[in-house]
């Protein structure tokens, strides 16, 4: 695995935001948020429901205004960039959104294509055997490619999300709660899959999740939003040794958190 680069350096940070403020109307959202995910790790973001996490993901991605502050992601603040310095970063950017978001009138093989029309220009042929290997690469048998999403299982159309997720060789790959909806052994081995994706293909994760089996079985670090900004961060254990914030106590401390941890 090559550690990520740029410029020819070694990358730090994937992603870097500095005080960041953002209203929806006269709700604040974030106050003078703060986080770093460092290159080539897998950042679990959590927190309680309403606290904006999914927020923070739309804004990252350049999907939603903000007042003040700066979102850096592979060492370009994406404000300042021109339309086509944007695109360049965008197609270094895969996302798996909750529910897959796979077109419905497309089979897998052609959602796994559609962020290959919008910015490669190659033969059909070469986006076939592409769009074949990122089926493989993420454990759909070779048949589920002609199949409609209707036709998947929840777990199948994950993968084929995340299929799609990797379909331009993304740097950093977003999931939006990744084994929700999932039962526990789908859950586990989509994790593995995550873990393995990541270290095959140096990939840096940013994950929203609430399973605490997620984050203590594949997550670096886990960043905790609470009250309009990151309260913690740290590895899932130093959260149980040292929680720092109410929430944080409740979540990863009570019976269930200690169990995992114990048992991880
Ligand atoms: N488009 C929008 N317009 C106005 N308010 C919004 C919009 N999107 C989100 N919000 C508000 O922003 C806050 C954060 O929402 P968000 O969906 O990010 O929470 P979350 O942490 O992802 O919650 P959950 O864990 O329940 O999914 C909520 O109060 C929500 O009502």
């Amino acid at each position: 695995m090559t550690a990520p680069q740029l410029n020819g350096a070694p990358l730090e940070y994937a992603i870097r935001i500095r005080g960041l403020t953002k209203h929806f109307g006269t709700q604040l959202i974030f106050e003078n948020l703060s986080l770093d995910v460092h290159a080539g790790e897998i950042l679990a973001i959590a927190g309680g429901s309403g606290t904006g996490k999914s927020v923070l993901l739309r804004t990252i991605l350049g999907l939603l205004p903000f007042e003040a502050g700066s979102v850096e992601i592979l060492g370009s603040d994406f404000a300042s960039l021109s339309k086509t310095e944007r695109v360049k970063i965008e197609r270094q950017v895969g996302v798996l959104f909750q529910d897959g978001a796979l077109f419905s009138s497309l089979t897998v093989l052609q959602n796994v294509q559609v962020p290959m029309r919008e910015h490669l220009n190659l033969p059909q042929k070469t986006m076939d055997a592409l769009a074949l290997l990122k089926i493989a690469m993420v454990g759909l048998p070779p048949n589920a490619a002609y199949k409609y999403p209707s036709e998947l299982s929840g777990g199948m159309r994950k993968r084929a999300g995340l299929a799609r997720a990797l379909a331009l060789d993304p740097r950093i790959v977003f999931l939006d709660e990744p084994t929700s909806g999932l039962d526990p052994i789908g859950a586990a081995a989509f994790d593995r899959l995550i873990q393995s994706l990541q270290r095959t293909l140096g990939l840096t994760v940013y994950m929203i999740t609430h399973d605490l089996d997620s984050i203590f079985a594949v997550c670096d670090r886990v960043a905790v939003l609470a009250d309009k900004h990151v309260v913690r961060e740290g590895a899932p254990m130093d959260l149980v040794r040292d929680p720092g914030h109410p929430w944080v106590r409740e979540y990863f401390c009570g019976e269930r958190g200690r169990q995992i941890a114990k048992a991880s």
